[in-house]
Order: structure tokens, then sequence, then C-alpha cells
């Protein structure tokens, strides 16, 4: 159930940096009962309450909002899902994945020894081996890659051959979107079942489920979804492909986080959160970050538990840590790339 009753406040410190550690193995298959899904109920007016609020009651300025934004850039899925990607401009991202603030405001801030990089780079099943050489190649193999499959009307079987042929290019975590038309009609055995099958395929990498929420007609429905995608086994619930009509907003999030709540309350198991699809601003980084430590507790703050997929969010924050240590913002050829 979506309540109204929220973790009280803590301070806004952020947890000691503990960057790009071995992303754990996956907590696969879960548990399954179907008796959850017929007691759902979303108190709508207090969650778009909740959600008005979350950027309004905390001020993080100075080296805090620095520490923030650099905790929100080691969280980043850096992504191109595009029909023009290429080799060269997946090169181009895996080097900015691997090197993603200029070394001149990492040094500013004080903060050479802390090894950021972005959490993941997420790009098409096509370019997984792309991704997997481009990064070897900046000697950064740690960044996981992540595999894009943003079909769901696709045969089964299909997406499955695809997802064994992702992770043996390499991808390390593998997204995943619901089918909508079982879920919108309300088959949620239909649901659970394709998601485990694509748990299995995934083997040891990591599965995200995207619920294209923005397609899921009410927050029931996004609420059951969520459920559902946690007992076949995901990883990861993730709100949008980004290709959606609405991608990644706060109401709809509080009600995932809160199924994560109420999934690892009742069964001890860590699910992580992506928002993804729209997510363009430092200042939303930070507002992200906030509904997580006030959701969900520190320990989701990392990039284990928590990602934002984004394509295009990181040039961003580079402008305001830019600002940080030089006092202006940068001009457009002084950050070129993001
Ligand atoms: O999963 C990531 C999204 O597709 C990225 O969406 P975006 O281009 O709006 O940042």
């Amino acid at each position: 159930m979506v309540g109204l009753t929220l973790f009280p406040h803590s301070d806004d410190s952020i947890p000691v940096m503990e960057i790009n550690s071995e992303i754990t193995v996956s907590q696969s298959f879960h548990i399954t009962n179907a008796s959850w899904l017929e007691h759902v109920y979303v108190n709508l007016p207090a969650v778009k309450r909740r959600a008005e609020t979350l950027g309004t009651r905390r001020c993080v300025k100075k080296q805090w909002q620095s520490a923030w934004l650099l905790r929100a850039v080691t969280c980043i899925d850096l992504t191109t899902l595009s029909g023009d990607d290429t080799a060269s401009n997946v090169s181009r991202l895996c080097f900015k994945a691997a090197n993603p603030v200029r070394d001149d405001l990492i040094k500013g801030l004080q903060m050479e020894d802390a090894g950021i990089t972005v959490g993941a780079v997420c790009v098409y099943p096509s370019r997984v081996a792309d991704a997997v050489k481009a990064l070897k190649a900046a000697n950064a193999s740690h960044i996981p890659v992540a595999s894009d499959l943003l079909q769901d009307r696709q045969l089964l079987k299909t997406r499955l051959e695809e997802i064994r042929m992702a992770v043996a290019d390499g991808a390390r975590e593998i997204d995943i979107v619901i089918n909508r038309e079982y879920a919108l009609t309300g088959n949620w055995r239909g649901v659970y079942e394709e998601v485990k099958a694509m748990r299995e395929a995934c083997g040891e990498a990591h599965l995200k489920t995207i619920l294209a929420t923005g397609e899921l007609g009410n927050m029931v429905n996004v609420y059951k979804a969520s459920l559902v995608c946690m007992m076949a086994g995901a990883d990861f619930i993730k709100t949008s492909t980004g290709k959606e009509g609405v991608n990644a907003i706060f109401p709809v999030a509080l009600v995932m986080v809160r199924a994560i709540r109420e999934y690892y309350q009742k069964t001890g198991y860590k699910v992580g959160f992506k928002p993804a699809g729209g997510i363009r601003s430092a200042k939303d980084s930070c507002t992200w970050l906030i509904l997580i430590k006030e959701e969900l507790g520190d320990e989701w703050l990392n990039g284990h538990l928590f990602r934002l997929g984004a394509s295009s969010l990181l040039i961003d924050i580079e402008r305001q840590l830019f600002h940080q240590v030089y006092g202006r913002y940068a001009a457009t050829h002084e950050i070129p790339m993001s």
C-alpha cells in the first residue's frame, strides 16, 4: 500500500563516496506472492503533494552541491539510443564515461583520488561490442556496458535471443521493457513469466525492467508492475525507455520507490531504481538524489542501487561544477561534450 508515512528527514550530508566498486552478483529469482497485487492502493493526492515538495525543502549549496553532483555523475547510465549511432560516437561516449568531468574541475574540487566515472554506458544491443572495446581502450573496463532492448512486441523467443547475444558481446546489464498489453489487461502472470524468462536469459548480467510508466494508464498499474518485476527477479526497476510521451516524473517515481521499500521490508531484497528519459538538469539530478535519500535511505544512494538514465545530463552537471570552481559559467567551447 502507498501511504503517507514518510521517512523523517535527516541532514543534507551525502555519505562518503564509494565509487565503482564491483557490482554485486544478481539477487536473482525473488519470491512470488500474487496476493500482494489484490490489495494495492495508491493515495494519489498524497503522492502528488509529496512530489511537489521534493525539490523545495532542501537547499544544497557550495561544496555540498558539488558533492551531490559528483555523486549524481557516478549514478549516470550514460546513454545513446539513436538510430544513427556508430562505433565512433559510441567510442566518444565511452571516453566521456571514463572521464566524465574535466581534469581541472576534478583538481579544483580536490577529488583526484576518487576515480569518478559514470555508473554505466547504455547502448543498443548492436553497439555493445563497440562499447566494450572502447572502454577497454580507455582503460575503463570496470564500467559496465548496459544493453537497452526497447521492444516489447517482438516474439519473446527473439528477445531472449537478443539478450543472450548482448551478454555474449560483453553486456553486464540488460534493460528490457515489460509487455504493456499484458499490464493494461491485468495479465500480471504474463508479465511475470516474461520477465522471469528474461531474467534467466541474462545469466550473471543484471536485469533492469522498464515499466514504460507513461503507457501504464494509472498509478495502481505502476505499483503492481513494480511488484511483479521485482518478484520475477529484476535487479532494478526503471521508469521509462525515454521514448514515451511522459518519461521520468516524480509522482510516478514515488510510487515505484515505495513499491521497492515495501518489497524490501517484506523480503529483505534490495532492488535498485532507475529513472530515465528527459532528465537534463543538474538541479533535477539533486532532486532525484533527495527522493532516494528520503524514501529509501542512504543505502540506496550509490550506483549499485540507483541510476539516472540520461543522454544529456552530464553537460549541465559539468557546467555547475565549472561554476563552483571558477565562479563563472563556462562558455560553450569550454565544455564541448557530455
Ligand atoms: O534510458 C535512458 C533514456 O533513453 C535517455 O533518455 P534521454 O535521452 O531523454 O536522456
